[in-house]
């Protein structure tokens, strides 16, 4: 089978008009690739280039040159760099979830609804998705009195629980998921490792930044080591 993802010489530079023109080398010929059902923990110092490269795959950024190829289910082999805005409108719809470490969400929407958004698209009706939301902010450990509040309130660790629930509801395809333990405490950083772990076993790809070695340990099959823009190290498959 092929790789669900081959990132191949991908290169992203930052021409700073307001800087004289400075231009930052945010990647530098990154090359690497992510298999059916694997799991990549994607490492290395603030400023090295994870966010970019997560940002790159989702396409929030233009390539400078090089290509991503992703295996879709709609499309057959598809190179992200080059999709058209509507492809990759669908891909995010149906089969690509990246969930940064910080939540934005619409206004006035209560936390058991934006964590359900992706199973309404679905077709899912509402007392079902409701349902399914309810029973994950119940494992994550969500006050019961915050279900039906609206979540720009919440706390830093309450908000990154929302964050994580509404990306792993949504059972993608391939996952991008920054820093998706950071903050929370022991208990619940487990319930998220055991939701990633069920995700995986269901067949999802998932490319994963933490800086939390426990996390890493339960959950990366392989590590990939970006620095300064450049892949450094990545370890083999463990058997
Ligand atoms: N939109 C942008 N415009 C200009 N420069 C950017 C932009 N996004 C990232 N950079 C720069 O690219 C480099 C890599 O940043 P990036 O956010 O990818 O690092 P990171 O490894 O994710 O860091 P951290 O662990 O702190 O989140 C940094 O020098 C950063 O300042």
């Amino acid at each position: 089978m092929p790789p669900i993802l081959d990132v191949r010489q991908y290169t992203k530079r930052f021409d700073m008009h307001v800087l004289n023109g400075k231009r930052i080398h945010a990647l530098s010929n990154v090359s690497f690739s992510l298999e059916p059902g694997e799991l990549v923990g994607l490492v290395g110092t603030s400023g090295s280039g994870k966010s970019t490269l997560m940002k790159s795959i989702y396409r929030t950024y233009l390539a400078t040159s090089g290509a991503i190829l992703y295996q879709s289910l709609r499309y057959g082999p598809i190179d992200l760099v080059r999709a058209t805005d509507h492809q990759i409108i669908a891909l995010r719809r149906d089969e690509i979830t990246y969930c940064s470490q910080f939540l934005s969400v619409i206004p006035r929407v209560p936390a058991v609804d934006v964590v359900a958004e992706s199973l309404f698209r679905q077709g899912i009706d509402r007392d079902r998705g409701q349902q399914q939301s309810r029973d994950y902010l119940d494992r994550l450990g969500l006050p019961q009195e915050l279900w039906d509040a609206y979540p720009s309130t919440f706390s830093g660790g309450e908000q990154q629980r929302i964050n994580v629930a509404r990306a792993i509801i949504a059972r993608p395809r391939l996952l991008l998921i920054d820093e998706p333990t950071a903050s929370l405490d022991q208990r619940t950083k487990d319930v998220v490792i055991d939701m990633i772990v069920a995700l995986k076993a269901g067949g999802t790809s998932v490319l994963c930044i933490s800086h939390d070695r426990y996390t890493l340990d339960r959950l990366a099959d392989r590590r990939i080591e970006l620095q300064d823009g450049h892949v450094v190290a990545a370890s083999e498959p463990v058997s």
